[in-house]
């Protein structure tokens, strides 16, 4: 059976390529996907995706200059915010520098309503907290080749300190060994581009594709 019904929930190392290859699907298919992102991620920029598709999370953080609410975030009191998750009314939350941010039920909702696919990508924490809800999405691990690449590729980036990308690499392998636990449906190897968006297009499009083999760690 096709999945195209079922969200797509999608992780992986920060640096792996992830917005790399949605940029390049949402551009392609501007109109068949709603996309929500964790803001704990990786760099900030769910801003970007927010305003391409329409798409908010929920926040208590302040608004910064120029930020409409509703557009990139909807913008709630902490009170409102506690007083949603009590009710259960979030897929997975974060706290971040002392702000709440979560993706609500109701937002997954509005994204199936208008006929879209709805995509998530969050953190490794967040799949667990997606795990324990009625989502039912299939969950997509998107892995560098090796982690050598993946220090290139954070280091060609440019975005982060040396401290920063040694952070984010000891939370890859952290991420890495999760996903050899089985806890995705699909591993995605993003190692040529072009074979990775290749596939990735098909996944989303409800496709069924075959599972790539996850790199062995250093120790290993
Ligand atoms: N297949 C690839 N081959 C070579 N370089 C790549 C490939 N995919 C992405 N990159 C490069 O790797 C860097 C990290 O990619 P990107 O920012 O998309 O990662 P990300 O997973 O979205 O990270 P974050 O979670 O921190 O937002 C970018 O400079 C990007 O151009």
């Amino acid at each position: 059976m096709s999945s195209i019904g079922r969200p797509l929930v999608i992780s992986g190392p920060s640096g792996t390529g992830k917005s790399t290859l949605l940029n390049r699907l949402f551009a392609k298919y501007p109109n068949n996907f709603g996309f929500s992102v964790s803001p704990t991620g990786g760099k900030d920029n769910a801003h970007i995706f927010f305003f391409h598709t329409g798409q908010r999370v929920d926040t208590t953080r302040q608004p910064r200059a120029g930020e409409v609410d509703g557009k990139a975030y909807h913008f709630v009191s902490k009170d409102a915010f506690l007083e949603l998750r009590n009710e259960g009314g979030f897929i997975e939350t974060a706290e971040f520098a002392s702000n709440f941010y979560g993706t609500s039920k109701q937002a997954v909702k509005n994204v199936q309503d208008e006929g879209r696919r709805c995509i998530l990508d969050i953190e490794a924490q967040g799949v667990r907290q997606v795990k324990t809800t009625d989502l039912d999405p299939v969950y997509l691990f998107i892995s560098p080749p090796d982690m050598a690449t993946l220090k290139g590729r954070l280091m060609g980036r440019g975005t982060d300190t040396d401290e920063a990308i040694q952070k984010r690499l000891n939370a890859a392998i952290q991420e890495i060994l999760y996903a050899k636990t089985g806890a995705h449906d699909i591993v995605l190897i993003n190692d040529d581009l072009e074979r990775a968006y290749d596939k990735l297009e098909k996944l989303a499009l409800g496709e069924e594709v075959e599972s790539d083999t996850l790199p062995p760690l250093l120790d290993e």
